[in-house]
Protein backbone atom coordinates (compact mmCIF):
# COMPACT_ATOMS: atom_id res chain seq x y z
CA UNK A 1 0.00 0.00 0.00
CA UNK A 2 0.98 3.14 -0.86
CA UNK A 3 1.74 5.85 1.99
CA UNK A 4 0.10 8.83 1.17
CA UNK A 5 3.23 11.15 3.50
CA UNK A 6 5.63 9.59 0.99
CA UNK A 7 4.03 10.12 -2.19
CA UNK A 8 5.78 12.68 -4.84
CA UNK A 9 3.50 15.62 -5.94
CA UNK A 10 2.06 14.95 -9.19
CA UNK A 11 1.75 18.45 -11.30
CA UNK A 12 -1.43 16.66 -12.48
CA UNK A 13 -2.93 16.30 -8.86
CA UNK A 14 -3.22 20.05 -8.09
CA UNK A 15 -6.78 21.11 -8.14
CA UNK A 16 -8.00 22.31 -11.11
CA UNK A 17 -9.16 26.38 -11.05
CA UNK A 18 -11.57 25.69 -13.41
CA UNK A 19 -13.58 22.38 -13.59
CA UNK A 20 -16.42 21.95 -16.39
CA UNK A 21 -18.48 18.92 -15.71
CA UNK A 22 -21.19 17.09 -17.98
CA UNK A 23 -22.02 20.16 -19.68
CA UNK A 24 -24.63 20.19 -22.28
CA UNK A 25 -25.65 23.20 -24.34
CA UNK A 26 -28.27 23.48 -26.72
CA UNK A 27 -30.35 26.26 -29.24
CA UNK A 28 -33.22 24.50 -30.13
CA UNK A 29 -32.94 21.30 -31.97
CA UNK A 30 -28.95 21.82 -32.49
CA UNK A 31 -26.41 20.46 -29.65
CA UNK A 32 -23.09 22.27 -29.54
CA UNK A 33 -22.01 20.48 -26.25
CA UNK A 34 -23.29 16.61 -24.87
CA UNK A 35 -21.33 15.90 -21.81
CA UNK A 36 -18.11 18.10 -22.37
CA UNK A 37 -15.55 18.09 -19.44
CA UNK A 38 -12.44 19.87 -19.45
CA UNK A 39 -10.22 21.13 -16.47
CA UNK A 40 -7.91 23.95 -16.28
CA UNK A 41 -5.29 24.12 -13.95
CA UNK A 42 -3.42 26.70 -12.02
CA UNK A 43 -0.81 28.81 -14.14
CA UNK A 44 -1.28 27.43 -17.23
CA UNK A 45 -2.14 28.73 -20.70
CA UNK A 46 -4.65 26.88 -22.44
CA UNK A 47 -5.38 26.71 -25.65
CA UNK A 48 -8.92 25.45 -26.72
CA UNK A 49 -8.86 25.22 -30.34
CA UNK A 50 -11.73 23.31 -32.87
CA UNK A 51 -13.67 24.33 -35.77
CA UNK A 52 -16.05 26.83 -36.89
CA UNK A 53 -19.51 26.53 -34.82
CA UNK A 54 -17.88 23.68 -32.41
CA UNK A 55 -18.93 25.87 -29.28
CA UNK A 56 -15.60 27.32 -27.92
CA UNK A 57 -17.13 30.74 -27.19
CA UNK A 58 -20.34 29.36 -25.64
CA UNK A 59 -18.11 27.43 -23.68
CA UNK A 60 -16.22 30.46 -22.58
CA UNK A 61 -19.37 31.95 -21.98
CA UNK A 62 -20.86 29.18 -19.74
CA UNK A 63 -18.08 28.95 -17.63
CA UNK A 64 -17.83 33.43 -17.10
CA UNK A 65 -22.05 32.70 -16.29
CA UNK A 66 -23.27 34.93 -19.28
CA UNK A 67 -24.70 31.65 -20.87
CA UNK A 68 -26.67 29.53 -18.45
CA UNK A 69 -26.01 25.59 -19.86
CA UNK A 70 -29.13 23.13 -20.49
CA UNK A 71 -26.48 20.76 -18.04
CA UNK A 72 -23.89 19.84 -16.19
CA UNK A 73 -21.34 21.89 -13.65
CA UNK A 74 -19.45 24.14 -13.73
CA UNK A 75 -16.71 25.53 -10.80
CA UNK A 76 -14.43 28.50 -10.99
CA UNK A 77 -12.16 28.89 -8.19
CA UNK A 78 -14.19 26.65 -5.80
CA UNK A 79 -17.03 28.75 -6.46
CA UNK A 80 -20.27 27.28 -8.65
CA UNK A 81 -20.53 29.35 -11.63
CA UNK A 82 -23.90 28.16 -12.14
CA UNK A 83 -24.94 29.38 -8.89
CA UNK A 84 -27.72 31.97 -8.49
CA UNK A 85 -26.68 33.63 -4.97
CA UNK A 86 -25.03 37.16 -5.60
CA UNK A 87 -22.01 36.00 -3.26
CA UNK A 88 -20.61 33.57 -5.90
CA UNK A 89 -21.74 35.52 -8.80
CA UNK A 90 -19.12 38.44 -7.40
CA UNK A 91 -16.41 36.54 -6.58
CA UNK A 92 -15.97 34.93 -10.72
CA UNK A 93 -17.33 38.48 -11.79
CA UNK A 94 -13.77 40.07 -9.94
CA UNK A 95 -11.64 36.65 -10.01
CA UNK A 96 -11.91 37.02 -13.68
CA UNK A 97 -10.71 39.36 -16.89
CA UNK A 98 -12.41 38.84 -20.50
CA UNK A 99 -10.74 40.17 -23.02
CA UNK A 100 -13.88 39.71 -26.05
CA UNK A 101 -12.60 39.14 -29.81
CA UNK A 102 -13.70 42.85 -30.94
CA UNK A 103 -12.46 44.17 -28.22
CA UNK A 104 -15.65 45.57 -26.82
CA UNK A 105 -14.72 48.74 -25.59
CA UNK A 106 -17.20 51.53 -25.05
CA UNK A 107 -16.54 53.53 -28.46
CA UNK A 108 -17.71 56.41 -26.47
CA UNK A 109 -15.48 56.96 -23.66
CA UNK A 110 -11.44 56.83 -23.53
CA UNK A 111 -8.87 54.14 -23.17
CA UNK A 112 -8.26 55.10 -19.31
CA UNK A 113 -12.19 55.44 -18.76
CA UNK A 114 -12.58 51.89 -20.14
CA UNK A 115 -10.54 50.75 -17.97
CA UNK A 116 -11.54 52.69 -14.75
CA UNK A 117 -15.42 50.96 -15.61
CA UNK A 118 -14.86 48.01 -14.01
CA UNK A 119 -12.84 49.54 -11.15
CA UNK A 120 -15.52 51.99 -10.86
CA UNK A 121 -18.25 49.18 -10.53
CA UNK A 122 -16.15 47.09 -8.03
CA UNK A 123 -14.35 49.79 -6.15
CA UNK A 124 -16.12 53.09 -6.12
CA UNK A 125 -14.64 53.99 -2.85
CA UNK A 126 -11.31 54.95 -4.75
CA UNK A 127 -10.21 58.55 -5.35
CA UNK A 128 -10.85 59.43 -9.06
CA UNK A 129 -6.76 60.45 -9.18
CA UNK A 130 -6.37 56.81 -7.59
CA UNK A 131 -8.34 55.33 -10.24
CA UNK A 132 -6.85 57.30 -12.81
CA UNK A 133 -3.27 56.16 -11.69
CA UNK A 134 -4.28 52.29 -11.90
CA UNK A 135 -5.74 52.71 -14.74
CA UNK A 136 -2.49 54.53 -16.35
CA UNK A 137 -0.61 51.36 -14.89
CA UNK A 138 -2.46 48.93 -16.77
CA UNK A 139 -2.56 50.82 -19.60
CA UNK A 140 1.53 50.79 -19.69
CA UNK A 141 1.74 46.87 -18.51
CA UNK A 142 -0.83 46.13 -21.53
CA UNK A 143 2.05 47.77 -23.77
CA UNK A 144 0.49 51.26 -24.51
CA UNK A 145 1.56 54.29 -24.40
CA UNK A 146 1.41 56.61 -21.83
CA UNK A 147 -0.70 59.15 -23.89
CA UNK A 148 -3.06 56.44 -25.15
CA UNK A 149 -4.94 56.65 -21.93
CA UNK A 150 -6.87 60.06 -23.34
CA UNK A 151 -7.51 58.51 -26.88
CA UNK A 152 -10.92 57.18 -28.07
CA UNK A 153 -11.06 53.57 -29.10
CA UNK A 154 -11.35 55.14 -33.01
CA UNK A 155 -8.06 57.11 -32.69
CA UNK A 156 -5.99 53.56 -32.12
CA UNK A 157 -4.91 50.87 -34.62
CA UNK A 158 -6.54 47.44 -34.46
CA UNK A 159 -3.91 45.94 -32.40
CA UNK A 160 -3.58 49.02 -29.97
CA UNK A 161 -7.57 48.40 -29.02
CA UNK A 162 -6.63 45.03 -28.54
CA UNK A 163 -4.19 46.09 -25.96
CA UNK A 164 -6.29 48.44 -24.32
CA UNK A 165 -9.03 45.68 -24.32
CA UNK A 166 -6.62 43.78 -22.31
CA UNK A 167 -5.72 46.51 -19.87
CA UNK A 168 -9.82 46.79 -19.03
CA UNK A 169 -9.41 42.66 -18.62
CA UNK A 170 -6.75 43.26 -16.32
CA UNK A 171 -8.36 46.49 -14.38
CA UNK A 172 -9.16 44.06 -11.25
CA UNK A 173 -5.95 41.80 -11.04
CA UNK A 174 -7.53 38.87 -11.85
CA UNK A 175 -5.88 35.69 -11.29
CA UNK A 176 -8.14 34.09 -14.35
CA UNK A 177 -8.06 35.91 -17.71
CA UNK A 178 -10.08 34.84 -20.56
CA UNK A 179 -9.13 35.85 -24.03
CA UNK A 180 -10.97 35.23 -27.04
CA UNK A 181 -9.01 34.63 -30.17
CA UNK A 182 -6.73 37.71 -29.14
CA UNK A 183 -4.33 37.43 -32.81
CA UNK A 184 -7.31 37.82 -34.55
CA UNK A 185 -6.68 40.60 -37.83
CA UNK A 186 -3.50 40.99 -36.68
CA UNK A 187 -0.38 40.91 -39.12
CA UNK A 188 2.17 38.48 -38.22
CA UNK A 189 4.43 40.89 -36.66
CA UNK A 190 1.68 42.11 -34.12
CA UNK A 191 -0.13 39.14 -33.39
CA UNK A 192 3.92 37.92 -32.22
CA UNK A 193 4.14 40.70 -30.37
CA UNK A 194 1.00 40.14 -28.79
CA UNK A 195 1.66 36.84 -27.88
CA UNK A 196 5.09 37.55 -26.53
CA UNK A 197 2.88 39.95 -24.08
CA UNK A 198 0.34 37.62 -22.80
CA UNK A 199 3.11 35.07 -21.72
CA UNK A 200 5.26 37.89 -20.16
CA UNK A 201 1.71 39.10 -18.17
CA UNK A 202 1.13 35.03 -17.60
CA UNK A 203 4.59 34.55 -16.05
CA UNK A 204 5.12 38.10 -14.63
CA UNK A 205 1.34 37.90 -12.67
CA UNK A 206 1.27 34.28 -12.46
CA UNK A 207 -1.92 34.72 -14.36
CA UNK A 208 -4.27 31.29 -15.54
CA UNK A 209 -4.88 31.57 -19.06
CA UNK A 210 -7.77 29.91 -21.22
CA UNK A 211 -7.37 30.93 -24.96
CA UNK A 212 -9.72 30.58 -27.84
CA UNK A 213 -7.42 30.33 -30.96
CA UNK A 214 -7.40 29.25 -34.61
CA UNK A 215 -3.78 30.49 -34.64
CA UNK A 216 -1.39 28.12 -34.52
CA UNK A 217 1.62 29.75 -34.23
CA UNK A 218 0.19 31.68 -31.12
CA UNK A 219 -0.37 27.47 -29.88
CA UNK A 220 3.38 26.93 -30.18
CA UNK A 221 4.31 29.99 -29.26
CA UNK A 222 2.92 30.24 -25.65
CA UNK A 223 0.35 27.32 -24.97
CA UNK A 224 1.10 24.55 -22.27
CA UNK A 225 -1.83 22.58 -23.21
CA UNK A 226 -4.07 22.41 -25.78
CA UNK A 227 -7.76 21.00 -26.02
CA UNK A 228 -9.73 20.37 -28.77
CA UNK A 229 -13.65 20.63 -29.22
CA UNK A 230 -14.92 18.27 -32.05
CA UNK A 231 -18.13 15.90 -31.70
CA UNK A 232 -19.89 18.24 -28.87
CA UNK A 233 -17.25 17.40 -26.46
CA UNK A 234 -13.32 18.20 -25.25
CA UNK A 235 -12.09 15.08 -27.83
CA UNK A 236 -8.40 15.94 -26.01
CA UNK A 237 -5.86 17.64 -23.61
CA UNK A 238 -2.55 17.79 -23.63
CA UNK A 239 0.62 19.26 -24.17
CA UNK A 240 0.89 20.33 -28.26
CA UNK A 241 3.70 17.60 -29.22
CA UNK A 242 0.83 15.16 -28.06
CA UNK A 243 -1.76 16.51 -29.50
CA UNK A 244 -0.40 16.93 -33.09
CA UNK A 245 -0.28 13.00 -33.05
CA UNK A 246 -3.27 12.53 -32.08
CA UNK A 247 -5.37 10.20 -34.27
CA UNK A 248 -8.59 12.65 -35.02
CA UNK A 249 -9.89 14.06 -38.37
CA UNK A 250 -10.25 17.50 -37.62
CA UNK A 251 -6.82 17.04 -35.51
CA UNK A 252 -4.89 15.60 -38.69
CA UNK A 253 -6.24 18.13 -41.03
CA UNK A 254 -5.61 21.33 -38.59
CA UNK A 255 -2.12 20.15 -37.55
CA UNK A 256 -0.58 18.23 -40.85
CA UNK A 257 -1.35 21.29 -43.08
CA UNK A 258 0.78 23.67 -44.63
CA UNK A 259 0.10 26.11 -41.88
CA UNK A 260 0.49 23.78 -39.16
CA UNK A 261 3.64 22.00 -40.83
CA UNK A 262 4.63 26.43 -41.04
CA UNK A 263 4.42 26.62 -36.87
CA UNK A 264 6.19 23.85 -36.10
CA UNK A 265 8.95 24.58 -38.36
CA UNK A 266 9.23 28.02 -36.82
CA UNK A 267 8.94 26.77 -33.27
CA UNK A 268 11.82 24.27 -34.07
CA UNK A 269 13.74 27.07 -35.47
CA UNK A 270 12.70 29.22 -32.50
CA UNK A 271 13.86 26.71 -29.86
CA UNK A 272 17.25 25.93 -31.89
CA UNK A 273 18.24 29.55 -32.04
CA UNK A 274 17.82 29.81 -28.15
CA UNK A 275 20.45 27.08 -27.64
N1 LIG B 1 -27.28 32.78 -28.92
C1 LIG B 1 -27.26 31.79 -29.79
N2 LIG B 1 -28.41 31.37 -30.39
C2 LIG B 1 -28.41 30.35 -31.26
N3 LIG B 1 -27.31 29.65 -31.62
C3 LIG B 1 -26.16 30.03 -31.08
C4 LIG B 1 -26.06 31.10 -30.14
N4 LIG B 1 -24.77 31.23 -29.75
C5 LIG B 1 -24.08 30.28 -30.43
N5 LIG B 1 -24.90 29.57 -31.22
C6 LIG B 1 -24.51 28.45 -32.08
O1 LIG B 1 -23.67 27.59 -31.34
C7 LIG B 1 -22.64 27.07 -32.16
C8 LIG B 1 -21.30 27.31 -31.49
O2 LIG B 1 -21.02 28.71 -31.51
P1 LIG B 1 -19.63 29.31 -31.00
O3 LIG B 1 -19.69 30.76 -31.28
O4 LIG B 1 -19.39 28.88 -29.60
O5 LIG B 1 -18.60 28.59 -31.96
P2 LIG B 1 -17.03 28.77 -32.02
O6 LIG B 1 -16.42 27.43 -31.84
O7 LIG B 1 -16.61 29.82 -31.06
O8 LIG B 1 -16.88 29.24 -33.54
P3 LIG B 1 -15.82 30.22 -34.28
O9 LIG B 1 -14.51 29.48 -34.26
O10 LIG B 1 -16.38 30.33 -35.65
O11 LIG B 1 -15.80 31.53 -33.52
C9 LIG B 1 -22.79 27.74 -33.52
O12 LIG B 1 -23.42 26.87 -34.41
C10 LIG B 1 -23.65 28.94 -33.23
O13 LIG B 1 -24.43 29.26 -34.34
Amino acid sequence: MTNPESRIPNPDDREAIISVRGLVNRFGEQVVHENLDLDVMPGEILGVVGGSGTGKSVLMRSILGLRRPNAGSIEVLGADALADDADSRLHIERSTGVLFQDGALFSSLTVGENVQVPLKEHNPELPDSWRYELALLKVKLAGLPADAIDKLPSQLSGGMRKRAGLARALALDPPLLFLDEPTAGLDPIGANAFDNLIRTLQQALGLTVFLITHDLDTLYAICDRIAVLADRKVVAVGPIEDIERLDHPWVREYFNGPRGRAAREAKVGASESEH
